[in-house]
């Protein structure tokens, strides 16, 4: 009977980010209702989402004594891991012993639990550990109640990454392109050659998991990889064996596939912006074909006839049984309950609300023995006769399957088909095999795996007391999973290419075959390097010569292997000394050392910004590494960008990466989004090369490239409107300043008052307001020009201007100028307000408009760098700038509008002066008459008159004293910059 998948949503309680953010709670449950608010817009209606169950893990627990402590309720609202192993995982330990395949999945961005709910922490056992324990404690009980079934269970772990299937138990077999996903007529898609380990009790699982987890930690690391990009797939297939009444020997099997998927977040940053290799760059393929599999098997199981999209990913692939057939589902989503995290949640609440329309069909998957190897017989002699015959027609896909596919997807479906048939008649042959070993076979097996696990504890043992690394990771699940024991003596540490096999290996991007030395004599480690162009820091700091370790200290081997010492002797002789280290920690400490401040006001943005320089700096590493390896001959760098060196009138600072060519000097800026999804692309490049395939890619997909005729921001000009207020002309020479806050020439513009036909006004036709109030209601009209460019270096040709004024959502862009010198734009634009609102006006007087100047850059070549590689080149920048670490981030700060001139200011002061003085003589004209014809009244009003002018006087005194280079004294001087605040606004009062 169709089931639907069923769907629990659960809510963790505040991370410490969050926290220090002051993040507001913005998720409620209630029953099975959950609730989300709308932080801007706090005074409408929550929505409103059902599920089969909304998990309250927010608060209401106490807090356990020690870290990994576990956490028990205190309210009955408050769901623990033993109430989600009841509801959710009870279910799946039933269905595996009825013979029914379970997929269990976790959905949610990065860091809102998901692991949480399917592995856990510490004491906090999630549901796969609980899965495990309780189906040994089960097979047990059924043996001692004399069962005559046999029981077994195998595990196998596996992991998706860049569309590429690793084999978690097995990572020898790296396979060029991953493990082959092939389909079988009746078990559906499976991995080839995936290693099913078998296994006894749940010791042995539970190291089987670890096992795993080290594996992809290793991976990880070598890649630089962030595992929140990856999706795990943990199997564990039951099978038991049994006579029926009729002799006959039965095989009932159950697979429980659990998935911890990836973040989901990185899915959309996918599409984000317009990147000319946005297609090739499958940063989360698998994820958005979930979430399009979702969709469709929602839109199916309303009645419409769509067709499901399981070939488009991996994981579509693997999870086709789970969604679309012989299975009982379950999803959890994990949730953040913070306000920041709003977009992100409603999403995952979205998603899930699709997931839950989904309907399965489980069937028990029981078979005789004999059966099921007669139908591999009865299969194999079909695909021995098709293939005689010429194999197109067997392995011809059907109309169905090839509905709308253009003729090239029908092919290589096609093509697919045909390897996969072949492929199945060996596999078909293994399987029979493998049916036919016996349970002792099984045994040996899992016994001989028992030594790893010996080893294993005598390792754990070894770090109570033996010095050793440990490693860090950005997923604290995988932090610690890696540690080297340093007992006395000497260790290298290098990559597998090293003619001696070093002691401790690592590999991947810029480990040198002999990297480092660490020796432990006398109870003191000392770490040294090896190679003059081996990475290596200490506590952030490049190290030149031996020095002793500390227990703690941060070790980064490379540009990814980062470790922390651990000491235990030392620690032990003073507790107090040692605090905890995080792998945030050691990436803050490695930024610091590098020039950004991390200690500043950690509040909201700065916060962010923070973050997103820990998770940047390491891919920047990673992205020269690859460079370097490859011979790119390109650099990046960290350029950290206010909204307006970005040419945006709101917005955040952000982190943005620049890249520069070191044989022609050409530079772009890239965003974070763009940088990262051309760091996938690299990393692919890299993978190919490491594994010897074909990594060269033609240059319209190479991504470390930009094409010579990009367009790039050359710099920005900063002309505020305040004249504009006055009605007041504006005519200046702007500097036009680039990301760094540094002048890359000039522009000049004008803003100039007309009538409403765009006739300019002059002086004489006196438009002059005394309070930009009064413009209010009226007509307001102006041109804006732009002139020439002067001063823009030369290596930029085909110049031109763009900006966008009030309310405008298009662009206005000027002609192309071949290149700077003179060149006039002879822009010109009439702006024509029928009536100035007291928004347009409130624009004009605080506004700006922001203009960027944009080129195309002329490469230059380089005679410096004409005969070196990317890796001596970088090598020689980093002696010559005497610096720390090869891509030492500039720390480029946004330009200052402060800076900006406010000359205009002194303008509309002058030409009040100007009125005054107008006034006074008329006043004391009217005086002279009054006194010439005694008229006593009309006297008394012009000396009052005459008061109030005469503040004149006072005001020329406070223009005194603004400082020279502001624009002060009373000589004419025009130029300069008044300070923002008090200066301006005690000119206004005077008025
Ligand atoms: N229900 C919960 N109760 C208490 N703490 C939780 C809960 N859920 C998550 N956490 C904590 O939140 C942090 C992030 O959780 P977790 O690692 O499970 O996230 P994730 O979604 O798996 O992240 P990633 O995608 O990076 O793997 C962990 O420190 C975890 O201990």
């Amino acid at each position: 009977m169709a089931e639907s998948v069923k769907v629990a949503v659960r809510c963790r309680p505040f991370n410490s980010r969050e926290k220090a953010r002051n993040a507001k709670l913005i998720i409620d449950m209630n029953g099975n209702t959950t609730t989300i608010s709308d932080p801007e817009a706090p005074n409408e209606e929550p929505r409103k989402f059902n599920f089969d169950y909304s998990y309250w893990s927010h608060d209401g627990y106490t807090v356990p004594a020690t870290d990994d402590g576990y956490l028990e309720a205190s309210n009955k609202k408050y769901c623990d891991q033993k109430r989600v192993f009841e509801d959710l995982g009870r279910g799946v330990l039933a269905n595996a012993w009825q013979g029914y395949n379970s997929c269990l999945f976790a959905y949610g961005q990065t860091g809102s639990g998901k692991s949480y709910s399917m592995v856990g922490y510490g004491e906090n056992k999630g549901i796969v550990p609980i899965f495990c324990d309780k189906i040994f404690q089960e097979i047990d009980q059924k043996k001692s109640e004399g069962t005559k079934a046999e029981y077994e269970v195998s595990y196998s772990m596996l992991e998706i990454y860049n569309e590429q299937v690793r084999d978690l138990l097995n990572p020898a077999s790296k396979k060029k392109g991953g493990l082959k996903i092939r389909e079988h007529p009746k078990k559906g898609f499976y991995v080839e050659s995936l290693r099913q380990t078998p296994v006894q009790s749940y010791v042995e699982i539970q190291a089987r998991m670890d096992e795993g987890v080290r594996n992809r930690t290793v991976a990880a690391t070598q890649m630089n990889a962030t595992s929140s990009r990856a999706h795990t797939i943990m199997s564990i297939i039951f099978t038991q064996k049994s006579v029926n009444d009729a002799g006959q020997e039965m095989a009932k099997t159950s697979v429980a596939n659990l998935v911890d998927l990836a973040g989901s977040e990185r899915a959309e940053s996918t599409g984000a912006t317009g990147d000319r290799l946005k297609e090739g760059a499958a940063i989360n393929q698998s994820l958005s074909s979930l979430g399009n599999v979702i969709s469709a098997l929602a839109d199916k199981s309303k009645g419409k006839n769509v067709k499901v999209p399981f070939r488009d990913s991996a994981l579509t692939k693997l999870l086709k049984n789970a969604l679309g057939g012989n299975s009982k589902t379950i999803m959890v989503a994990a949730l953040s309950p913070a306000d920041i995290n709003y977009d992100e949640t409603l999403s995952t609440l979205r998603y899930a609300d699709r997931a839950k329309q989904i309907k399965t069909i489980a069937v028990v998957n029981e078979d005789p023995t004999e059966k099921l190897i007669r139908e591999l017989k009865e299969e194999n002699a079909r695909l021995m006769d098709a293939i005689k015959a010429g194999g197109i027609v067997a392995a011809a896909p059907s109309d169905q399957e090839t509905a709308g596919m253009t003729e090239e997807e029908k092919d290589r479906l096609k093509q697919e088909m045909e390897e996969e048939m072949a492929a199945r008649l060996s596999d078909n042959e293994k399987e029979m095999e493998e049916m036919k070993k016996t349970w002792e076979d099984k045994l040996r097996q899992a016994q001989a795996s028992n030594v790893g696990d010996d080893s294993e504890r005598a390792k754990k043992e070894a770090r109570k007391n033996t010095p050793h690394l440990f490693n860090l990771n950005i997923d604290p699940a995988l932090s610690g999973m890696i540690v080297h024991i340093l007992a006395p003596g000497t260790y290298n540490v290098g990559s597998d290419k090293a003619e001696n096999k070093p002691q401790i290996v690592l590999n991947g991007l810029s480990i040198q075959k002999e990297h480092a030395v660490i020796t432990n004599e006398g109870g003191k480690a000392f770490i040294e390097k090896v190679s003059p162009m081996a990475k290596l820091l200490v506590n952030g700091d490049p190290i030149t010569s031996k020095m002793e370790l500390d227990h703690n200290d941060r070790v980064m081997f490379g540009s990814n292997h980062l470790y922390v010492f651990k000491h235990p002797a030392l620690k032990k002789a003073d507790p107090k000394k040692y605090g905890v280290v995080t792998y945030e920690m050691a990436q803050q400490e490695i930024a610091e050392k590098n020039g950004f401040d991390m200690s500043s006001k950690k509040t909201g943005e700065d916060l962010l910004l923070q973050e997103e320089l820990v998770e940047m700096i390491p891919m920047v590493e990673e992205a020269n590494a690859i460079s370097e390896e490859l011979d790119r001959k390109v650099k990046f760098e960290i350029v950290v960008m206010s909204p307006k060196a970005r040419g945006l009138a709101h917005g955040r600072t952000e982190v943005c990466v620049k890249l520069r060519n070191l044989q022609n000097e050409l530079e772009y800026i890239w965003s974070r989004d763009k940088f990262v999804r051309r760091k996938y692309l690299m990393q692919e490049m890299y993978e190919n090369f490491a594994d010897g395939s074909d990594w060269q890619l033609p240059e319209e997909k190479d991504p470390f490239t930009e094409p010579l005729n990009t367009n790039i921001q050359i710099g920005v000009v900063n002309v505020y409107l305040q004249s504009m207020a006055y009605m007041i002309e504006t005519r200046e020479s702007l500097e036009i300043s680039d990301y760094r806050g540094k002048q890359q020439g000039l522009l000049d513009v004008e803003i100039i008052p007309c009538d409403d036909k765009g006739k300019e006004l002059t002086e004489a036709d006196d438009v002059f307001v005394d309070d930009p109030k009064d413009l209010i209601s009226r007509c307001v009209n102006f041109v804006i020009k732009i002139k020439t460019v002067t001063g823009v270096p030369n290596r930029f040709k085909d110049i031109y201007c763009n900006y966008k004024m009030y309310l405008e959502s298009e662009e206005n862009k000027t002609d192309c100028k071949d290149s700077a010198g003179m060149s006039d734009f002879a822009f010109r634009k009439f702006y024509n307000f029928q009536v100035a609102t007291s928004q347009l006006v409130d624009y004009l007087q605080n506004g700006m408009l922001t203009i960027s100047v944009w080129g195309r850059q002329e490469p230059k070549t380089s005679s410096r760098t004409k005969n070196l590689n990317t890796a001596q080149i970088m090598m020689s920048e980093t002696l010559a700038k005497g610096s720390s670490s090869a891509s030492v981030a500039t720390m480029e700060t946004a330009v200052d509008s402060n800076k900006v001139a406010h000359h205009f200011q002194l303008a509309i002061f002058k030409k009040k002066q100007e009125r005054m003085e107008m006034k006074m003589n008329q006043m004391k004209k009217m005086l002279e008459v009054a006194e010439r014809n005694g008229k006593e009244r009309i006297q008394t009003e012009v000396i009052k008159q005459l008061l109030i002018a005469s503040n004149n006087q006072i005001a020329d005194k406070i223009i005194a004293r603004i400082p020279k280079d502001q624009g002060g004294g009373t000589s004419s001087n025009g130029g300069g910059h008044a300070p923002k605040g008090e200066t301006s606004s005690s000119v206004c009062t005077i008025m």
